[in-house]
């Protein structure tokens, strides 16, 4: 096991952004860092009228979403991972795209693993927008709303499937908490259950670790996490509910608690502020692109200085 690859991928955080770039976006950052952020925890009005009975049903799911799991959980291990933070992260030549190009490029994409949407994924992630907007949630969070998703364009970059860019997440390197995870009965076939020490609770990590710490299945959330930590001014709450959105194990279920820290507390609360608005707006109206784009295109500008974004 490397643990160093852990580390610098994970933790470089803030720091590399502090050394490296202008005082004006430090600055930015600390302003950021004081501010609104107390706005985001106050009970949604949003999803009060949902019926939320009626979304993630799995178990009633069509054979392709069983089918997406199947897969998923065989194929996440631990060796797949570290091959794919190199080759995401640090090998490719990455392409250059502002943010609205990489929506527009996402577009053709239709998630397998999602039961409760068939919309293309620009009206998901406006949908999501404007539900955080609408709510009267602070410009950084309508701002994550819009972005969350676009590290499913992993998909359009090699990756081997779906089964490694969408779909809720949950560790690797340690056991799989198997009641806690969506369709969980494949995951017997997951070489990395055999494993002596990645088949123990704790595994390769240590309990109160911190999930900074800890590899997530590979997929959209990791990928765009390290790209909006390294090219925006975003907060961290922001990273984290990129990070950590779909890890529904984690933020619904209870599950992998042990490895918490004092920060994943605090972060627990703000993806918990964000699911409904990614969850729950899946049955919204159909939003107007055109007419919604200037709006987006400058709040793009107030967090992605640098407007175009190495993918
Ligand atoms: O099917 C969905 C979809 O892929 C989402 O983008 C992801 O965040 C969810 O966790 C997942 O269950
Ligand atoms: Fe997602
Ligand atoms: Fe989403």
């Amino acid at each position: 096991m490397a643990p160093g690859v852990l580390v610098d991928d994970n933790l470089s955080s803030r720091d590399g952004l502090a050394l490296e770039d202008t005082s004006d976006k430090i600055d930015a950052i600390n302003v950021l860092k004081g501010q609104q952020k107390d706005d985001i925890y106050e009970k949604s009005k949003f999803d009060a009228e949902k019926d939320k009975t009626t979304f993630r049903q799995y178990e009633d799911a069509c054979d392709g979403v069983k089918a997406f799991y199947r897969e998923q959980h065989i194929k996440q291990t631990v060796a797949y991972n570290l091959k794919a933070r190199n080759k995401f992260l640090h090998f490719r030549k990455r392409e250059e795209m502002t943010i609205w190009e990489a929506m527009e490029k996402l577009n053709t994409l239709i998630d397998e693993s999602d039961p409760d949407t068939s919309l293309s994924q620009i009206q998901h992630l406006l949908q999501s927008a404007e539900a955080i907007r609408k709510d009267g949630k602070p410009r950084w969070m309508q701002l994550t709303g819009l972005i969350h998703d676009l590290g499913k364009l992993l998909f359009f970059f090699g990756s081997e499937g779906q089964w490694d860019v969408v779909g809720d997440t949950f560790p690797v390197g340690c056991a799989f908490e198997e009641d806690k995870i969506v369709l969980s009965s494949s995951f017997s076939e997951n070489p990395d259950k055999k494993d002596p020490i990645y088949s123990t609770r704790d595994g390769i990590y240590e309990a109160g670790c911190g999930l900074d710490n800890v590899m997530l299945s590979w997929g959209h959330d990791e990928y765009l996490y390290h790209i909006v930590k390294d090219q925006s001014t975003l907060p961290d709450e922001a990273l984290a509910m990129i990070r950590y959105h779909s890890f529904y194990p984690w933020h619904r279920e209870g599950a992998y608690t042990h490895f918490m820290n004092e920060k994943d507390k605090r972060m627990l609360d703000a993806v918990l502020a964000f699911n409904p608005y990614d969850l729950y707006s899946k049955s919204d109206g159909l939003p107007n692109t055109e007419e919604l784009k200037p709006y987006y295109l400058e709040l793009i500008d107030e967090y992605f200085p640098q407007k175009v974004v190495k993918w």
